[in-house]
């Protein structure tokens, strides 16, 4: 009876792959490359189909050898009317992105010329415009990539900065996925000897010390994974872009800095205390990390309705915030450790009563403002350990600007790290979930393991699909569509 259980995993297993894989597919087609004019678009097409849509636009009477380039003429094939001269390239199944029969076009970028070829392969019997990620998926369901590896392709193609570039790659290369594929490895082989322990010890075949191997086999790796989720969102932050937040009392200088840093003027500058409301963002890319800096109002105590908003929005955002930047202007506060304290603690909570670990960078700003002793006292005061990491800076000369930008680059390092070191990051709250799930059952194998060893496998098996729900190996048809949606069309 235990053992019709550890089958049901493998019949579901199959009769998945077998939905997705005997079933005739359409083919479908979609343009690869970018929309608008440009110099050279690819259209693909991936199914059983393409070899008959490549001869019907060719004319050839056969298919040209696989992975080689051909110059031809593309023709509509119930007009025979000339489309456009362009390059056609045909990959035959298994050997191809989606592991089907897949055919690219490379034609002028002329939105009249891809129009043309889009609408000539739709009249070809089994074609069909693809819908967004097909093809991915498809080369998901073909087994020729994991999820993990799917949705690192689908990050690198929104990959905006060079190390979220970097993450991607890593991910896709499957690094994450094989973590995963031998945590799930080491978890099957514990759930069969936990299930022949059931069936059978009472015949004295099977050992009671296969019981405790198991059990430290699962500490092990409930400790693994824990260590993997503790890694302060770093690949997620990294993944989203990191929060930064300029904040501080009003006319310190937050605008200013916002728009000198982006290069822009994002936000309203004025003498007047109180002139930021709203929250402005712009997006950086500093150091190659990506950045949502955002301006928020001066942190003041206001009777003004309007204002008071824009506070309480300041303070909702500064909640949020990966790193603080905390604005000051060092012509108006007292130059001492106290005073700058006293001023942080009370417009930003800081040190945080929560003791939440966030980064916090003090800008002392207006240094063109101070005099020579008070611009060695600020320098003095940018040395003292007690205080968050400090610059001294000028948003109107741009003194001390290039520091700023190069210590913020530090923190950014220190949060996210550099994705080619060390263990893969876990870069999706998708992972995230499941793996929680996955650890959340093997505690309760710990607690029902001296009660009652049938439901302490149950768990086993409950981790076992969570593990395999990571890289689609396990019951994922209800989550294929979330993935892939994100996915443009024609990818
Ligand atoms: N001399 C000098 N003036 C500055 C500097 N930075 C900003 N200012 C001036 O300080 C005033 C306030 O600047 P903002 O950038 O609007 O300050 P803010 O912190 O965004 O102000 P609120 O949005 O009202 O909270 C403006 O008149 C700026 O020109 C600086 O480095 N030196
Ligand atoms: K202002
Ligand atoms: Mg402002």
């Amino acid at each position: 009876m235990v053992f019709a259980r550890t089958c049901l995993t493998s019949v579901s297993l199959s009769l998945f792959k077998r939905r997705h894989h005997s079933v005739v597919r359409d083919t479908i087609f979609a343009l690869s490359s970018g929309h608008g004019k440009c110099g050279v678009s690819v259209i693909r097409t991936s199914g059983p189909a393409s070899g008959d849509a490549l001869q019907l636009l060719t004319g050839w009477k056969q298919l040209p050898p696989p992975r080689r380039v051909t110059l031809t003429s593309l023709l509509c094939p119930t007009t025979g009317e000339l489309l456009d001269r362009g390059l056609v390239l045909w990959f035959s199944g298994p050997k191809s992105f989606t592991g089907e029969d897949c055919c690219e076009y490379h034609v002028h970028g002329g939105p009249a010329v891809v129009m043309g070829v889009l609408q000539a392969l739709g009249t070809v019997q089994m074609l069909r415009p693809a819908e967004p990620g097909e093809f991915t998926k498809r080369a998901f369901q073909n087994g020729k990539l994991d999820l993990t590896e799917a949705e690192g392709l689908g990050d690198l193609i929104h990959a905006e900065t060079e190390i979220q570039r970097r993450q991607a790659l890593r991910q896709m290369s499957g690094e994450l996925g094989q973590l995963y594929q031998k945590w799930s490895h080491r978890l099957v082989t514990a759930l069969a000897h936990v299930e022949a322990f059931i069936d059978f010890s009472e015949d004295d075949n099977v050992e009671e010390n296969v019981l405790t191997s198991v059990d430290s086999e699962v500490k092990n790796l409930q400790e693994e994974l824990e260590d993997h989720l503790k890694d302060s969102r770093r690949g997620e932050r990294l993944r989203d872009g990191l929060h930064l937040v300029l904040a501080g009392a009003t006319n310190a200088g937050k605008s200013s800095l916002l728009n000198l840093t982006s290069q822009k003027p994002a936000a309203i500058v004025s003498p007047i205390p109180g002139t930021t409301r709203d929250v402005v963002e712009t997006v950086l890319n500093i150091g190659g990390y990506p950045v949502i800096m955002s301006d928020t109002a001066g942190l003041r105590d206001s009777e003004d309705p309007v204002e008071k908003e824009g506070v309480r929005r300041a303070k909702e955002r500064l909640d949020n915030a990966d790193i603080l930047i905390a604005v000051v202007d060092a012509s108006k506060v007292p130059i001492t450790r106290i005073s700058i304290l006293a001023h942080l603690k009370s417009l930003l909570s800081f040190p945080s009563s929560e003791g939440k670990l966030r980064e916090v960078l003090l800008v002392l700003n207006k240094s063109d403002l101070l005099d020579p002793p008070g611009h060695a006292k600020v320098q003095e005061l940018c040395k003292d350990p007690e205080l968050p990491t400090a610059c001294f800076l000028s948003c109107q000369t741009g003194q001390g600007v290039g520091d700023f930008i190069y210590i913020l680059k530090q923190k950014l390092e220190k949060i996210c790290g550099d994705p080619l070191h060390g263990a893969p990051s876990l870069t999706q709250t998708r992972h995230r979930l499941h793996l929680n799930k996955c650890l959340e059952a093997l505690e309760q194998y710990t607690i029902y393991r001296e009660q009652d060893l049938v439901l302490a496998a149950e768990e086993l098996r409950i981790s076992y699909r969570e593990l395999g729900a990571i890289t689609g190996r396990v019951g994922v048809e209800g989550i294929l569509d979330i993935i892939f949606r994100d996915f443009c069309i024609g990818k």
